[in-house]
């Protein structure tokens, strides 16, 4: 079963509390989700290979290591995710960004599928798969779905915030992806919102309502 890291460094857990507030403004928002992704691409990027390099330093040559960030790919969902990728992207510049849009059936609360452009070799990265949102796991588990239709095999999830039962549905279905987020709340309410969560991810990022 996939693993579930909760990210609880204090700096993250205390831009976390803004993005929470109902009364921080949109551009506040968009930049506290920012520097929380740059925190948690900190501690989801802890396993990635390192491969030596020559370097001549000053004084000397030696060996020294650096991260192969072109066998990394992220795979924003739309919208939301969009407003995490700029801040994993300032630690991994040469990662390659594919793009899954899904909107939710306000409805069903089914994911909707209306947009795939991914990386031509993404089968060969390992991929992040960004949501802020991880609610009813509908959203996560169908980007991961498309991702394993195109044969991709090396995929993590980063949230910031989970509800238990979308933890409990993406490990179901997808027990070989291990789950990072900032914080897991209490429970989904009945239009399918996380409590206490911070409200809809892509109207407070986009102020589209
Ligand atoms: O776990 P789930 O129950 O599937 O819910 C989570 C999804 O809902 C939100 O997207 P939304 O449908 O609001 O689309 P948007 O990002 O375009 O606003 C959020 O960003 C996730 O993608
Ligand atoms: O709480 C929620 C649930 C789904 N999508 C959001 O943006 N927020
Ligand atoms: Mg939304």
């Amino acid at each position: 079963m996939g693993k579930v890291f909760v990210c609880d460094h204090p700096l993250i857990q205390h831009k976390l509390t803004y993005i929470r507030d109902e009364r921080t403004n949109t551009k506040d928002f968009r930049e506290y989700v920012d520097e929380v992704a740059t925190l948690m691409a900190y501690e989801i990027t802890r396993n990635i290979p390192l491969e030596k390099i020559k370097v001549k330093t000053p004084v000397t040559e030696t060996e020294s290591s650096i991260i192969s960030g072109r066998m990394l790919g992220l795979i924003p969902i739309l919208r939301a995710g969009l407003g995490m990728t700029e801040g994993v992207l300032k630690l991994v510049p040469a990662a390659k960004v594919g793009h899954i849009g899904l909107y939710r059936d306000p409805e069903t609360l089914q994911p909707i599928e209306y947009y795939v452009k991914l990386p031509t070799d993404v089968q060969e990265r390992e991929l992040i798969v960004i949501d802020p949102m991880l609610a009813t796991g509908g959203s996560a588990n169908a980007a991961i779905t498309a991702l394993k239709k195109r044969d991709c095999t090396q995929i993590k999830l980063m949230c910031l915030i989970a509800a238990p039962e979308g933890i409990e549905a993406v490990q179901k279905e997808h027990p070989d992806v291990d789950i990072y987020v900032a914080a897991v709340d209490e429970y989904l309410n009945d239009h399918g919102y996380i409590v206490p969560g911070l409200g809809d991810a892509g109207d407070r990022l986009f102020g589209t309502k």
